[in-house]
Parts: structure tokens; sequence; C-alpha cells
């Protein structure tokens, strides 16, 4: 009865993932009749999970090949045969392991049974069914109902992924609320997502804060893959942030630089302990609400105010993103504070622009060299000047503007204030980096933004800190299609979260002293921070990375060079570089959970 295998048994469309008999092809069972017959009918990938289905009976006549089966697009060794006989051997009636692509299946093997074809099929359907099963998820904890598995993340998501992580792989399956999640925790699997399968994870989940905001997801950050969005990066990449545009704002930086530095020598001069974390993180928000909207802080409008609540609203942890029913209680009251905090945006976007329209109004042409002054000069064109679709309307620069604001808020500050801190407890690094700005800038005058490129041990240092503190832990993401990655089955719209918290740590990659800040570890490799390394990702990576990273690194880097050129600096309170608390807070940045304090004096003595 050595017959090739065809599919005459009963109807297995019950199965998940198999539509029916013309679905399952066993392309070389020729010489593997097992009969069995199944005690329970039921849907098989139930009955596999209660073990029901390991009561099969079947006795093997003889085998000589393994078969290999196709289960829609996928194709499956069925059996390892020289297993099966050798278990056979020893163990006549009893239960066995039959080895099937590294997933076992126990069953009970019996000396003859009725020996139909049919229930061959069901044998070799189950086996697909549950390869089917194991496939579709990549491991990962189990989930409770309703909250899934929310209540691991704790206070430290990024460090609860990570440890998960250690236990269940680089590629790990997570419920949170009712949400499907991919977690990614290694450079090789970042690469798998971000570049070798970009385009399929190159969208993002939308928040719920999203239905609050006027524009919807007209700017950068949440539109929709696709020409829109195409469109808008493409006009903050050519526009906005080009190098020649970032140029143009370094008198501005330079000068907001100078009068920091003025205030910090007064506090120098007199002892006072700053609080670096606060002063570092208003100097920049002035820095960039200034370039952005061509204002900071005045008698009419407190941008920089509006702009940090709502930054703060936006990365507060919201449980409607998990549990979407929860949304219509709001029991953060943070939907009534969104409402609030955009209105009043709205309100200040709307003057700066009907400001800008005014025929009468002569500040214009001071003011025209700011981003908010490009974009409203390309009002009522289309974005893309090839395609004459999407054109620029007032809500489109409102969106923008607010995405410009708001993505480069608190990044640079929250990286500064770490390096600043690791620096503290490193007074090694500290000395070697003034050393090298000692002798590169010389000690007459102040570090200028054209001196970065010669200072590479300053260029170690802010690596070496992103490695260590991703200003954006966790980069979320989402699937538009179903697909299979390294054997793992991910379905379309799952959150996909990449951990670069646990990248930039992992042992694998930067060896036993992954956690310790150790610049050096970048003196002879060419690692980058562009998003080609991916064991180095702090500005994500592919075609949604970071279009900010040249802003955002000449930023930290001028704002931390200056610092240090400028001033030495130590822990207040005769605190010893040890006890400094170095814990995080995971909020819109990852950054310090409590401000770093520490007391300047001054360096440069003689500058011009
Ligand atoms: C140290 C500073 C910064 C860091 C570490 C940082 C990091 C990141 C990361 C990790 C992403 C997600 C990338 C991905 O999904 O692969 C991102 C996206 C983004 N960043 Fe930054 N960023 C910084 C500064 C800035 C600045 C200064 C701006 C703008 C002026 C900016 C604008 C954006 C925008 C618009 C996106 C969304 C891009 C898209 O979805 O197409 N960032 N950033």
């Amino acid at each position: 009865m050595l017959r090739p295998f065809n599919w005459i048994g009963p109807r297995m469309d019950f199965i998940p993932g198999i539509d029916g008999p013309s679905e399952v092809v066993a392309a070389r069972a020729t010489r593997l009749p097992i009969y069995s017959s199944f005690a329970k009918e039921g849907n098989l990938s139930d009955l596999f999970a209660k073990g029901e289905v390991f009561s099969t009976l079947c006795n093997v006549v003889g085998i000589e090949d393994v078969g290999n089966i196709r289960v829609g697009k996928d194709v499956h060794k069925v059996i390892k045969p020289s297993r099966l006989v050798e278990l056979k051997q020893v163990f006549p009636k009893e239960k066995f392991l039959l080895e099937f692509g590294g997933n076992c299946i126990n069953m009970m093997l019996e000396q003859d049974a009725s020996g139909e074809d049919a229930v061959r099929g069901w044998l070799v359907a189950a086996y697909a069914a549950q390869v089917q099963e194991d496939r579709t998820h990549p491991p990962g904890p189990k989930a409770l109902p309703v909250i899934g598995s929310l209540l691991f993340l704790g206070k430290f998501p990024h460090r609860a992924l990570q440890d998960l992580a250690k236990k269940y792989g680089p590629i790990m399956s997570i419920k949170l609320g009712q949400v499907p999640t991919i977690v990614v925790s290694s450079a090789e699997a970042a690469e798998l997502f971000l570049k070798t399968h970009d385009t399929v994870f190159a969208n993002r989940p939308s928040p719920q804060v999203l239905k609050f905001m006027p524009y919807g997801n007209k700017g950068i950050v949440f539109a929709e893959y696709g020409p829109y969005w195409r469109n808008v990066r493409s006009l903050c990449t050519t526009k906005l942030l080009t190098a020649s545009k970032l140029n143009l704002f370094a008198p501005l930086r330079r000068e907001e630089l100078g009068l920091f530095v003025k205030s910090l020598e007064k506090a120098a001069a007199s002892r006072d302990v700053v609080n670096v974390s606060e002063q570092v993180q208003e100097l920049l928000d002035k820095i960039v609400c200034k370039m952005v909207l061509g204002r900071s802080k005045d008698d009419r409008f407190n941008v920089q105010g509006l702009a940090k609540g709502f930054g703060q609203l936006v990365g507060s942890f919201n449980v409607a993103d998990y549990i979407s029913w929860m949304g219509i209680f709001d029991l953060q009251g943070l939907n009534g504070k969104l409402k609030k905090t955009i209105k009043a945006f709205d309100q200040v976007l709307d003057e700066i622009v009907e400001e800008y329209e005014d025929p009468s109004n002569n500040k214009k042409t001071a003011q025209s060299k700011y981003l908010v002054d490009i974009l409203l000069s390309l009002m009522h064109q289309p974005m893309d000047h090839s395609k004459h679709e999407h054109f620029i309307d007032r809500t489109h620069i409102k969106a923008i503007l607010l995405d410009m604001v708001s993505a480069s808020f608190e990044t640079s500050a929250t990286a500064i204030e770490w390096a600043m801190s690791e620096l503290l407890r490193h007074p090694r690094v500290m000395k070697k980096l003034q050393d090298e700005l000692s002798d590169v800038v010389g000690t007459n005058r102040l570090v200028e933004e054209y001196d970065l490129t010669k200072l590479p041990y300053l260029n170690m240092v802010v690596k070496e800190t992103l490695r260590l503190y991703p200003v954006l832990a966790l980069v979320p993401r989402q699937s538009s299609e179903d697909i299979t990655i390294d054997g793992y089955f991910i379905k379309e719209k799952s959150t996909i979260i990449i951990n670069l918290w646990a990248i930039g740590r992992d042992p694998k990659v930067w060896s036993d002293n992954a956690e310790i800040f150790y610049p050096e570890r970048f003196e002879n490799n060419q690692i980058d921070l562009k998003g080609h390394d991916f064991q180095l990702i702090p500005f994500g990576s592919g075609r949604r990375g970071c279009p900010g990273l040249q802003l955002g690194l000449t930023n930290l880097g001028f704002v931390l060079a200056q610092l240090m050129h400028c001033f030495y600096w130590e822990l207040p309170f005769n605190m010893s570089p040890d006890d400094l608390d170095m814990t995080e807070k995971f909020y819109a940045s990852l950054g310090r959970s409590k401000p770093l304090l520490a007391i300047p004096t001054c360096r440069l003595l003689n500058k011009a």
C-alpha cells in the first residue's frame, strides 16, 4: 500500500491556516504510510494545545524518506525518519517525540490499524497545523486577558523588554493590552526589520492623541507611509533641514550659547550649584523655538512652555493606546489636557501665520530666515512640483511646525545631561576631552561649530552617550502586510518596537563592559551614527530614520564641547562620582529621573 500521498480524507478547513485539502501537498511522502485515527474531532490546534491529539494511534510500517508539506506558501519537512525508526524499535508501544523542524510532537505508536490514506492525511495536516501555530508568533510571555502583558512593563519598559528578550530571543512577541507587538532587541534582527524589509515596517502605529490633533497626521512623524509622507518628508529634508539651512542658524546657536556661558560664569564666580538638566533644557528649547518659529518666549507667546506641555502629553503612557475602548473613559485625563494645549498652540501658530500674511508687517524680512518663514513662503504650492498634488495649506504648515518642535524638543538636551553625568562620573574621560579641546581650540577663545569635525574624542564621547542612553529608547513601527521574518510569521498591523536600549547594551556586541561608559571602544573602528551600523542606531534607520540627525548632533556636540571647554565641573555636597544617581525616567525621551546638579569653575581665563 505504498502510494504517493494524495489528499482524499475528510475536510480540513477547520484547521487555522489550511484552506482545504488542495492546500496540503506532501511532495515526497511516498514511503511513509502512517495509519492513525483520532479519538476526537475538533479544532486541531486546540487539540494540540490540550495534548489530545497525542492520543493518535498510528503504525509505522516502513520509512525511507521524509515528506515535504506545503501550507500556503511555506514548505515544511514532515518527519525525521531515522529518529522514528530508532524510537519505534526501542519503544514499540510508547509515546514518541517525533522531531519536526525543531518542534516535537508526542504520538502513541502501535502495531497496526486500519491503514487508510485518509487518516494519514490527518496526521500530516496535523503536523502542518502545529508548525503553522508555532511559526505564527515569535516566542514571548503568555498574555493575561484584556491587559495582555502590560503589567510586565512597569516603570522601565525598555529594561523589562530587554530582560524578557534574554529569555525569549531578539524577535519576541508580546501582547500589550489588545495590541499584538513584536519586540526587536538585537542588531541583526533590527537590520532585518529596518533594512532588509524596510518598506514593510515603514509605518508607525497611530497613538490615540492623534484623534485630538486638529491636523490629524498631516505632519511627518505619524503620517502613513505612502505618497503623502514621502512628499512631507522630502519637503523637510530638502527645504528645512539641509546642511546650508542649518548653517544659517549657526549665529543663533552661537549667540544663545554665549549668553548661557555668561550666566554660568556668574554661577562659577559665586560657587553656585547649577541645575544642569534644567538649564541645558531651557537653552535648547530656546534655540529650537527660535529656529523653527522665530520666537521662544515674549510678551504674547510662551511657545516654549506650550511646546513642553505638548511634548509631555504626547509622550505620556496612554492606556487607550493599548486597550482602545478605555479611550472613551479617559481615566488619565489626557484627552482634556491635550485638547486644551493643542487649542492654545493652534492659536499661537495662527497668529504667527497671520502676522506673516499681513502686508503691513515690516518685521517680515528680518524674520524670514526661520523655518516657519520658509514653510509659509511655500504656501499654496504643490509639495512635489513634478506631480502637482498635495498643495501646501495652512494646516500642513502648522502640522509640520508642531512636528519639528516636538521631535527636536528634549532630544539633544537629554543626551547632553547624560553625557555630563557620565563625564562627572569619569574624571579621566572629562580630563581627556578637556585636553583635546585645549589642544585643538586653545584656551583663548570659545569653541566654534567649525571646530566640531576636528574633535575625535568628543565624537567618541557623543557615540558612547547615545549608545548607553538612546533618547528614544523604544522606536515604534508597524507592519503593513503579513510577512515571515527569520522563520517567524508577523501579522499585518502588528506594532513593532525596536528596543534601542537593549541593542546598545548587548554584551554579545559590546563585550562584557557593555554597561560601562568607555568612549575608547570607538577608537579603532568606523562605526557611525548614520543608521548603517545596526549596533548603534540612536537615530533609527531606513526611510523613517531621523531627518534631524545633523541638527541634533550639532546641538549636542556644540553645547557639550562649550561646557567642557569653558568650565571644570564637580559634583556638589562632596558627593563622590560613584554616588551620583543614574536612574532614568521613561517618558517622551529617556531622561534622568533626578536633575543633574553640578558646580562649574571657569577654565578659560584669557578668552577674547
Ligand atoms: C539627539 C537628537 C535626536 C535623536 C536621538 C533623535 C532620534 C530619533 C529617532 C530614534 C527617530 C525614529 C527613527 C525611526 O523610526 O527609525 C526619530 C524620528 C524623527 N526625528 Fe529625531 N532625533 C533627534 C533630533 C531630532 C531633531 C532635532 C529633529 C527636527 C528638527 C528631529 C525630527 C525627527 C522627525 C520629524 C522624525 C520622524 C521621521 C519620520 O517618521 O519620517 N529629530 N528621531
